[in-house]
């Protein structure tokens, strides 16, 4: 016991530990990029993968996980009454959505890593935590002061996304 204590940190895996057919560990969007685009090679489907077809293959897809949802109404965080058939399921509709997306990025000349870390930089800005929180607070305690709190949170969101519509 003493010795789990005062022992230290396990080294970080390796990145070629980490690569897993299916559960052992993450993926990168490159490394998802890289193998859509040999899927796409090998079949000789590079000319069917243009912008407007991935885009929609890409909502048809969206339909399909939705479809998954339609009718159960609310369902709990976790799925915890869901069969693993479902969940199963579930997997690969949310991948389908996912390597579409990947695809259709990289066929667009868009890194989506570097877009999506600077729309997470936007959005802070867009709704700073102050405002969230001061927002929420407000609402906890007094309800009747929320609309104020919505119009604060409300003007920072425009005065921020007015600066640079980039992102919006
Ligand atoms: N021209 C294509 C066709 C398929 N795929 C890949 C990306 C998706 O991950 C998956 C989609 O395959 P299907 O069109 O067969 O769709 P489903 O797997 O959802 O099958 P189904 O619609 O029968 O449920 O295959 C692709 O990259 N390019």
């Amino acid at each position: 016991m003493s010795n789990t204590q005062t022992a230290a940190p396990p080294p970080a895996p390796k990145r070629e530990e980490m690569k897993g057919a299916s559960g052992q560990g993450g993926l990168t969007l490159e490394e998802l990029k890289e193998k859509m685009a040999n899927f796409a090679k090998e079949r000789d489907w590079d000319k069917f993968h243009s912008p407007r077809n991935l885009l929609l293959a890409l909502v048809g897809e969206v339909g399909e996980l939705s479809e998954i949802f339609q009718w159960k109404g609310e369902v709990p965080r976790g799925l915890p009454d869901w069969e693993e058939q479902e969940k199963l399921h579930l997997g690969e509709e949310l991948s389908d959505v996912l390597l579409y997306l990947v695809r259709l990025s990289d066929i667009c000349g868009i890194d989506l890593s570097k877009a999506a870390l600077r729309k997470i930089e936007l959005n802070a800005i867009k709704y700073p935590i102050s405002l969230c929180n001061q927002k929420h607070n407000q609402i906890k305690t007094s309800p009747e002061t929320a609309p104020v709190a919505t119009t604060a949170a409300a003007d920072a969101a425009t005065s921020a996304t007015s600066n640079d519509n980039g992102g919006v």
